[in-house]
């Protein structure tokens, strides 16, 4: 019986455990989850999906197939340490922003078959915008593997290393922008006189019905957008208020500082690393 083992048990490791297990990918008995310290959170996790948790990464990279690294970039060091002499034909799939496979090799201290994968909360509910970029000990069959993975949980690209930067500030980062979005339209829907409830079903509704229109009827946005916006009309003065606050300007640098901040890491940790291995 194949299992898939989770190292670090924070938000995304619960969206993937959350998305295959209630799509039946894996069974409650297939997956393994770890983290160092919060026995609440593994008793919690253990109590919602029935998974086997467990301070142990040993027992859990001997037992899994797959292992899923999904600590904080800055515990990359400390989540792979020990795991070393365990590590033999598994598939390892790291969604840590901006740790490079060089990296997770170099910590290895060993070649080993490594995929990076950014995903997005939404996998718990199998709607993950993923991509994923292979290192060259990975064979066809493991980065099919790896898809089907993902697939199984929302879309999957492939993708070269160094775009998985622009990825993350697109569409990993991308469901908190959309939630922003939605927190300033609820508050200013009561401002203007809506009840909260009658305003959180309309905003949801509008989003959905907005991301619908653009995957089915094949219209530009901005065409969609003209569709939407009568001249002299309501649209028209909402969005000038927009563009004078810089909403596209906003955007465009947001998704670009997202992205360096990848780059960022990075960097950061390669040379931590290098300086802890000198
Ligand atoms: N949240 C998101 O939307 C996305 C996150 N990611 C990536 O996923 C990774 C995890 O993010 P997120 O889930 O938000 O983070 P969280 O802080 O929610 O979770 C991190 C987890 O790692 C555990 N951990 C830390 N150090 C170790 C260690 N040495 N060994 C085992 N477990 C460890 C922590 O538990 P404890 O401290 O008890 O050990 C905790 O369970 C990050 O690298 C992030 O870049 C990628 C895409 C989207
Ligand atoms: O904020 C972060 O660093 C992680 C990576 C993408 C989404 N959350």
């Amino acid at each position: 019986m194949t299992k898939i083992g989770f190292i670090g048990a924070g938000s995304m490791a619960e969206a993937m455990i959350a998305g295959l297990i209630n799509g039946g990918v894996y069974k409650p008995n297939q997956v393994i989850v770890a983290n160092r310290t919060n026995t609440t959170r593994l008793e919690e996790l253990a109590t919602k999906y029935d998974i086997i948790t467990t301070h142990d990464k040993k027992k859990l990279v001997s037992e899994a197939s797959i292992i899923v690294l999904a600590m904080k970039p800055k515990d990359v060091k400390s989540g792979i340490d020990g795991i070393q002499e365990f590590i033999t034909n598994q598939l390892i799939v790291s969604v840590l922003a901006g740790i490079s496979i060089q990296t997770i090799t170099n910590i290895l201290g060993k070649e080993a078959s490594i995929i990076r994968a950014m995903p997005n909360t939404s996998a718990t509910i199998a709607k993950s915008a993923t991509a994923i970029a292979a290192s060259e000990h990975v064979s066809m069959a493991q980065i099919k593997k790896c898809q089907s993975l993902f697939e199984a949980i929302g879309i999957c690209k492939l993708v070269e290393e160094h775009q998985l930067d622009a990825v993350t500030g697109v569409s990993g980062s991308g469901p908190a922008y959309v939630y922003l979005l939605v927190e300033a339209m609820e508050k200013a829907a009561v401002e203007v006189g809506l009840d909260a409830h009658v305003a959180r079903e309309l905003i949801i509704q509008t989003l959905l019905g907005s991301a619908e229109m653009i995957e089915s009827t094949k219209k530009l946005p901005s065409q969609l957008r003209k569709e939407v916006t009568s001249p002299n009309g309501t649209t028209e003065a909402g969005i000038s208020i927009l563009q004078e606050h810089g909403f596209e300007d906003a955007v465009i640098a947001c998704i670009k500082r997202a992205t360096e901040r990848s780059i960022e890491l990075k960097t950061m940790f390669s040379e931590v690393l290098s300086t802890t291995e000198n």
